[in-house]
């Protein structure tokens, strides 16, 4: 089965077509402030309708407030959002049930524990993203190219669909398929040329290897 691709934190017509022209299956647009890959309300709206009806579009946040949601989902078309941030199983339904949208949880992932878990989002998530754990103190809680040992998901034992993020490249892409059979690879840093700048020839060869993967 051929993955599904996402390229996270799109923030030019040129990459998000560039994305689209790959066939990627989804894009993500990243609200957390602190993120190279940031886009405005301005920029979102126009990047969303720029998307609408052509590719996937998930929103990325970090612990947001109603607020910050409300602001960020009203009229950008978003098709689900990504928490990835420390966000309990509580908050995730509370997020899911308040707004209407799938709601993908990203968890953080160094040890077994991690993996297990994930188990606490089985009722209230629709989607999984494991990702690597930043270490303490860091600036960003992903994005940063960071890998972990995907040996580790073996022992998931939810019913979550589930992808896979972290320091993805192109020329990683078929390792992670053999080893991890995911649903979906999500790529950010790995298909840039510096912090939050794209790179189209990266992101063509990105989606090549998934789809010749496997
Ligand atoms: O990309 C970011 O800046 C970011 C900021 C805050 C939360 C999540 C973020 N990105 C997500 O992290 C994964 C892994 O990134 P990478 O491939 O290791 O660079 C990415 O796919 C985004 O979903």
């Amino acid at each position: 089965m051929i993955p599904d691709v996402k390229i996270c934190g799109i923030t030019t017509a040129a990459a998000l077509d560039a994305a689209i022209a790959a066939q990627a299956t989804h894009v993500g647009l990243n609200f957390y402030p602190p993120s190279p890959r940031f886009v405005d309300i301005g920029t979102a709206t126009a990047l969303a309708g720029r998307a609408a009806g052509r590719i996937t579009l998930v929103g990325v946040f970090v612990e947001p407030t109603d607020q910050e949601l409300a602001v960020a989902i009203e009229s950008k078309k978003l098709d689900a959002i990504q928490l990835h941030g420390e966000e309990s199983p509580g908050r995730v339904a509370e997020i899911r049930r308040g707004f209407g949208l799938p709601v993908w949880k990203a968890l953080p992932v160094s040890n077994a524990d991690d993996v297990a878990s994930a188990l606490r989002y089985d009722q209230v998530a629709d989607f999984l993203l494991f990702d690597a754990k930043t270490p303490k103190g860091s600036a960003l809680p992903g994005g940063m190219g960071l890998t972990f040992d995907w040996s580790l998901l073996q022992n998931y034992r939810g019913s979550l669909p589930w992808g896979l993020a972290g320091g993805l490249t192109p020329a990683t892409v078929h390792d992670a398929v053999r080893e991890t059979r995911t649903s979906l690879l999500d790529t950010s840093s790995g298909v840039e040329s510096a912090p939050g700048v794209k790179d189209v020839d990266l992101i063509r060869a990105f989606c090549e290897a998934a789809r010749t993967a496997g």
